[in-house]
């Protein structure tokens, strides 16, 4: 299953730069875990804003919610969840 998944992060104030920094690294290796294992497709920076639209391609409903809720940044967030499905005339 397709899903289109926008994030748009909030940098909390109570937190130390340091603090973020570590945060923000995490996020960046569980990512790249998630490209590596195809499950999150596409991950494309909003031009302008701390924020991505991203693909993700899970099993289902609860494959997803597993994914974003085990997001380092998660509680950070405002995350907006589209379900995909094919196009009438795309060729792929
Ligand atoms: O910077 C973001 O948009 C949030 C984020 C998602 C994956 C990542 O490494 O950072």
């Amino acid at each position: 299953m397709l899903f289109k998944v926008e994030m748009t992060v909030n940098p909390p104030s109570h937190l130390s730069e340091e603090e973020f920094n570590a945060i923000k690294i995490k996020e960046k290796n569980y990512a790249e875990e998630l490209q590596r294992e195809g499950i999150w497709v596409h991950l494309w920076r909003v031009a302008g804003l701390y924020a991505n639209v991203s693909i993700f391609e899970v099993r289902d409903n609860q494959h997803l919610h597993d994914v974003l809720m085990a997001l380092p940044l998660y509680p950070y967030m405002n995350v907006s969840v589209t379900p995909l499905c094919q196009h009438p005339s795309s060729i792929k």
